[in-house]
């Protein structure tokens, strides 16, 4: 038995139509912890969530979940996960109890461990345990499939894209809740295109763009790859040569009399950019700036990726 709650090799998938939604990606979700899986819409990220829950087959490569293999032992694979899908799905005629004792049922929970209750409770929907589900307001929805990915409970829980469509109050609640679980440890993996959502929440972040894994990295040192800050300046005259400073990260020429200027905010402002380039004897005359986003780690990491 391995030690990582999930562990995937080489795990690719080709869709029907020929599209290459995840290319070989390798990476292993520690026990213990929460773990964020990034990447922009159309990354790979529900394909690789949905090959985990085996709605949806793998053309190449292995996974095991808490040390089973999905294909040799799919039942306790299976058994060992639970999963928040992206989309609200459940039968609106079901109550929240009801709907949870059905999936309690499926999975062959016997009744004297059932806990569906505790479950309701721990989501704040026991007031709604006897309502009908359809009932129930969006954020109560999204919490009653919390609960219900939990009813077997998984050492690992999988919430794909939770927060999507969720008010900042039900979030922090969501929250509250997910890292309570994992105090309790269960091993969370969650989906977002949210570098801040992944940087309050997880301990390690992997990053995926065009089914590729481009980072894998804790969270604190993926963040820092964002404490990149560009300005772009335009001076007063041709420059000739690129004018340099040991502060600056980067510096490229954009035509004859702008340049665009990286730098990491921790040590510089834009303040100093500027007075570097006007001790070079250069006069400003347009500036702007921007924060590095995930966009720009993507590209910084794609970058180093490419050499
Ligand atoms: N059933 C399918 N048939 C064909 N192509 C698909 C299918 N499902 C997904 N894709 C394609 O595979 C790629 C990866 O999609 P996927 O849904 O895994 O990305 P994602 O990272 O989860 O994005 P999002 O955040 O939008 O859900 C996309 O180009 C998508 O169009």
């Amino acid at each position: 038995m391995t030690e990582a709650a999930i562990r995937i090799i080489d795990l690719a998938k080709t869709y029907a139509g020929g599209k290459q939604a995840l290319k070989g990606v390798s990476f292993d979700v520690p026990r213990g912890q929460i773990f964020g899986l990034l990447g922009p819409n159309g990354a790979g990220k529900s394909t690789l969530i949905n090959i985990l829950s085996g709605m949806v087959n793998k053309t190449s490569g292995t996974a095991e979940i808490w040390g089973f293999d999905i294909d040799r032992d799919a039942r306790n694979a299976k058994g060992s996960i639970g999963i928040v899908p992206q989309e609200i799905v459940f039968d609106p005629f079901f109550t929240p109890l009801e709907t949870l004792e059905n999936q309690a049922g499926l999975y062959g929970v016997p009744k004297s461990q059932r806990r569906s209750m505790e479950l309701l409770r721990a989501v704040h929907l026991d007031d709604k345990a006897n309502a009908y589900a359809r009932s129930l307001s969006g954020g109560m929805k999204r919490r009653l499939l919390v609960a219900k990915a939990m009813v077997h409970s998984p050492p690992v829980l999988v919430l794909d894209e939770p927060t999507a469509g969720v008010d900042v109050e039900l979030r922090q609640q969501l929250w509250a809740y997910v890292r309570e679980l994992n105090r309790g440890g269960v091993t969370v993996v969650l989906t977002t295109h949210y570098l801040e959502e992944a940087e309050e929440l997880c301990d390690r972040i992997a990053i995926i763009n065009h089914g590729q894994l481009i980072a894998n990295e804790p969270t604190r040192k993926l963040v820092g790859m964002a404490r990149e800050k560009v300005v772009e300046v335009t001076v007063d005259r041709d420059l000739a040569t690129v004018p340099s400073s040991p502060f600056f990260d980067k510096i490229e020429l954009k035509g004859e009399r702008t340049v665009v200027i990286t730098y990491n905010k921790d040590r510089l402002n834009a303040g100093g950019v500027l007075a570097a380039l006007q001790g070079e004897g250069l006069g400003i005359v347009d500036v702007s700036t921007r924060e590095a986003d995930l966009e720009d780690v993507f590209l910084n990491l794609t970058r180093a990726v490419n050499g």
